[in-house]
């Protein structure tokens, strides 16, 4: 029973390997782009082939009628984002379009399975940097083969923040966003940062490269599988006010302890956002 979806989780990283290696060729050609919700929230070619790669050779393994797919391009293509009790895996072929588009090197292929809409494994592979992070539930998180752990800092003055600003430009948003930086900055704390892939930022907080991150906008598939990779790597995910996070919701804190998440969610200038799973 406790090694219950081992095989799920070693075919994920199979395939998330898989899924990079295409995304790198990809990224050696020239690149066409797209734009989905706004002029900032790019597409290319790439996401959609990866993902069809991903939910393909999940479905060819593991049947089609039993599993569901929540997949970031389905979804922008009019999928409902349903999150029922069935087997669910929640997938971001190109975590960091943006990044692949300009080739800033941070880009990531994020795999996460759930039951009963709890979070079983998450599989994290940072494809340009070449390293997979991975954890399921109960057995601990991992990049590569080596075991990692969220950092032991406490005191907010030593430590690394991140967050990002995401692709909504209106400017009661991007003024609360900054507003929240700065105050964040103002602590101080030693620095603020940002890769461009919420699914590694997330995979940053867990090895202890950074003490938390948080975000309000992201979508359910950019944190799902780093979500796991946090908590088996020793930290914690909240809401943006403090309560319990809630994966639908597109507002997160993860940190690597309560002392740090409760000090940034003070300085945290809630917006709204439409939930993933809103029906529309
Ligand atoms: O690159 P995608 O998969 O679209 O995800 C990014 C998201 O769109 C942005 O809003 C976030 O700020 C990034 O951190 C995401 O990873
Ligand atoms: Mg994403």
């Amino acid at each position: 029973m406790c090694d219950q979806w081992k095989e799920e989780f070693e075919y994920a990283v199979q395939v998330a390997r898989a899924a990079g290696a295409v995304i790198r060729k990809a990224g050696e050609c020239e690149i066409k782009v797209q734009t989905k919700s706004c002029a900032v929230d790019l597409v290319t070619q790439t996401d959609d082939r990866v993902e069809k790669i991903i939910i393909g050779s999940l479905k060819e393994q593991f049947g089609e009628g039993t599993h569901c797919f929540i997949g970031e391009e389905s979804v922008s293509k009019g999928k409902p984002c349903v999150f029922t009790d069935k087997p669910t895996w929640i997938i971001d072929p190109v975590d960091g379009t943006t990044n692949f588009v300009h080739g800033f090197p941070f880009v990531a292929v994020s795999i996460a399975f759930a039951v009963n809409k709890k979070l079983e494994f998450g599989v994290v592979y940072s494809c340009i940097e070449d390293k997979m992070y991975k954890a399921r539930k109960g057995h601990g998180a991992f990049c590569d083969d080596e075991q990692i752990q969220v950092s032991d800092v406490k005191d907010i003055n030593k430590s690394i923040i991140i967050s990002e600003h995401g692709t909504d430009r209106s400017p009661e948003k991007v003024s609360k966003i900054f507003s929240t930086m700065q105050k964040i900055l103002r602590i101080p704390v030693h620095g603020l940062r940002g890769s461009g892939t919420a699914a590694t930022n997330m995979c940053l907080v867990a090895c202890g490269a950074s003490e938390a991150f948080f975000e309000i906008g992201i979508h359910c598939w950019d944190i799902a599988a780093g979500v796991v990779i946090v908590r088996e790597a020793g930290g914690i995910l909240l809401d943006v006010d403090g309560g319990e996070f809630d994966l639908m919701s597109r507002r997160m804190v993860s940190a690597n302890n309560k002392t740090i998440a409760d000090r940034i969610i003070k300085e945290i200038e809630i917006f709204e956002v439409v939930r993933d799973d809103a029906e529309i």
